[in-house]
């Protein structure tokens, strides 16, 4: 079938359509039937069938023959270390880690936060908790404490999986003071914290509630997969909002093993056997999707790397990983890429190695800026093609089907809309634009199996930031059109989010530390533009009257303060002092405006702009420190 048949049998028939990719998996008892709508707006797919995740993605493979097959490739320049774990061996070790999470009486339902690098022990903690029907949180180790504990006292763990520590280049970050301080400043605690020491940091267990990740296995009963209803809660994924509090994204069992399991081979191409890798980290959700439960579940080979796409040891380490481990195709940022186009622009690394495995390069994240798409064309030789879609979202919304019909790339687009998703441009009453019009980019509900259902703890707000804008639709958060071929075009977001390194970001985070700093009267936080991570935030802050300390001095300690309370995935470098913040008459900080003027583009004066003369002081106070040039 083409594309154009699939995707329009995908809405015609969403319930046929469905059904018959659910036979991909392993029900324990199959669903009556795919949708099923709770009324105003909200839906739930699969909810009457009963499933287990960790089955379907490690057990059922080792009785269907692939036992001896590599599960997950660790590939760890950082430690010198490459290692494999069959699938026979990843249920065994789940098996285990499952048993010890029961002994500490978890069980099915209960939450259990996940604090760890990339490791394959990462892997087998969310495999354990998904074996037992617990809800697995993973919080993504470049956040500080605080991140830790916002997560911790909204889904209120009884368990906490983590390492002593992971390693940044040329550092180890301990992770073990993080999570004790997490713990301290948190009004909710967990039972019991397991923990991986590891031989670069032995981390200081506190009695009563810590145990050691292999002491808390002994003599522990493996436990059995136990089903779980289809939209039992498989994880919760806490990501950026408008305001300081993440949002936690709910992904709904079966609908996310059914989704996952079409796009391995219709989007990336891989047969099971192959190697799959994305270069991510477990924390986000491509690393829940494309490191463990996608290509697992598909019968793929996953590889779990912990290193940088440059300095560990050099710009061809991806090239070495592809050609050592046979990948056939790779996932990864476009920042990831620009990296290793800055420290190798000739490509000299990669002809150190024979790449005749890799079949594709596939980019999300964040935008994928056409020179980086045609310098990893040419030096690798296969093609690349953009993705696009969202935490919230769990798998594309729109890519290239390169599995059941490549489509051409056109430089600029992440391609046409998957099946189920029912994209749409619409302006600012809520109707559908033409064709090459801008406008918002929305989704008619309902989203296909695998998108979040509505947040953790929080349907009024799941309600208010996607459902409320345009009645009938998912907001997506970002604006763009489609052409007259259907492909659709992302230009930016319609909020304050950004995008840091393939890092999304709220900027509302960052103003609610930076306001609480005691010299600080206003600030703003913007995205302006970076050659390397897409976008780099930038804050503004007027001081308190009164305050008369060296501006660098303020400016240090808010570069700190962001640090401290965020984590160093802000890569929050830049502040700067101004006399006041460009604002609308009824009070509205012109962030846009600001933006602009730092990446030296052209704007049009805001009509409802309340002095044009603060324009100007901000763009002499941007020039100070290298913005607004030309
Ligand atoms: C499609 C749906 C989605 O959008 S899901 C999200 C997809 N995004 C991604 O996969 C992320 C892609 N980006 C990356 O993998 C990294 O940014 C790459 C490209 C590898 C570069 O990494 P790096 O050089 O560390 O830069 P960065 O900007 O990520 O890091 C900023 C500071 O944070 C630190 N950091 C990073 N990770 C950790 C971690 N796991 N634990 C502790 N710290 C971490 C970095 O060391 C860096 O710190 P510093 O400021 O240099 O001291």
């Amino acid at each position: 079938m083409s594309y154009r048949e699939i995707y329009q049998a995908s809405l015609d028939d969403p319930e046929a359509f469905w059904m018959q990719a659910a036979e991909a998996i392993d029900w324990d008892r199959k669903p009556s039937r795919a949708l099923h709508e709770q009324g105003d707006n909200l839906y739930e797919w699969y909810a009457d069938g009963m499933v287990n995740g960790c089955h379907n993605a490690v057990d059922r493979h080792v009785g269907n023959g692939r036992g001896d097959q590599a599960a997950i490739i660790y590939d760890s320049p950082v430690t010198g270390t490459k290692s494999s774990l069959t699938y026979r061996e990843l249920q065994s070790h789940v098996a285990s880690l499952a048993g010890a999470l029961v002994a500490q009486g978890v069980s099915k339902g209960d939450r259990v936060i996940i604090y760890m690098p990339m490791v394959p022990e990462a892997l087998e903690a969310m495999l354990a908790c998904a074996r037992i029907g617990a809800v697995h949180s993973v919080v993504f180790g470049g956040f500080a404490s605080n991140e830790l504990a916002v997560r911790i006292d909204d889904c209120a763990p009884k368990a906490i999986i983590a390492a002593s520590c992971g390693l940044e280049p040329g550092r180890i970050v301990k992770y073990k003071p993080l999570l004790d301080s997490a713990i301290e400043q948190a009004a909710h605690k967990p039972d019991v914290c397991i923990i991986l020491q590891r031989e670069q940091e032995t981390a200081d267990l506190i009695e009563g509630r810590d145990l050691d990740w292999h002491a808390a296995q002994e003599g522990v009963t493996p436990a059995d997969c136990v089903p779980v209803e289809g939209n039992h809660p498989a994880y919760i994924l806490y990501t950026s909002g408008t305001t300081g509090a993440p949002k936690g994204v709910i992904r709904p069992t079966a609908g996310h093993l059914v989704a996952l399991h079409w796009t391995m081979k219709n989007i990336y191409d891989v047969d099971p056997g192959d190697v799959f890798w994305a270069a991510s980290d477990v924390g986000w959700v491509v690393g829940h999707s494309y490191i463990c439960y996608g290509p697992l579940v598909h019968g793929n080979t996953t590889v779990v790397f912990e290193g940088k796409p440059v300095g560990t040891p050099d710009a061809g380490t991806f090239w070495r990983v592809i050609s050592e481990h046979n990948v056939r195709s790779f996932f990864t940022a476009p920042t990831a890429i620009r990296a290793v186009k800055r420290e190798d622009p000739k490509g000299l690394e990669r002809e150190k190695y024979d790449l005749s495995c890799l079949r594709a390069l596939y980019l999300a994240g964040e935008r994928a800026d056409p020179d980086t798409i045609e310098w990893a064309q040419k030096i690798l030789d296969v093609p690349v093609y953009d993705h696009w879609w969202q935490t919230e979202t769990g798998w594309t919304i729109a890519g290239n089907p390169a599995g059941c019909e490549a489509m051409p790339v056109k430089i600029g687009s992440p391609t046409v809309a998957m099946p189920g998703y029912d994209v749409q441009i619409l302006d600012e009453a809520g109707h559908p634009v033409a064709a090459g019009d801008l406008g918002a980019i929305a989704v008619r509900l309902p989203l296909p199996p695998g998108t979040l259902p509505t947040l953790w703890n929080a349907t009024d707000r799941f309600r208010k930031s996607y459902l409320t804008t345009f009645p009938g639709y998912y907001e997506t958060g970002d604006a763009g059109m489609i052409d007259e071929d259907g492909y659709l075009y992302i230009m930016a977001r319609t909020d304050d989010v950004i995008n840091v390194a393939g890092h999304r970001l709220s900027t509302g985070a960052m103003e609610e530390v930076l306001a609480g700093h005691p010299d600080v009267a206003e600030c703003a936080v913007v995205g302006v533009s970076d050659d390397l991570k897409g976008q780099a935030p930038l804050g503004l802050v007027c001081l308190t009257t009164g305050v008369n300390r060296p501006h660098e001095e303020i400016t240090t300690e808010c570069v700190k303060l962001v640090r401290e309370k965020i984590g160093p995935v802000a890569a929050f470098k830049n502040a700067l002092v101004v006399e006041r913040l460009p604002k609308t008459r009824s009070g509205k900080i012109l962030r846009a405006t600001v933006v602009k003027i730092a990446d030296n583009q052209d704007f049009k004066m805001p009509a409802t702009i309340d002095d044009p003369a603060i324009l100007d002081e901000i763009r002499d106070a941007l020039r100070t420190i290298g913005y607004a040039q030309g």
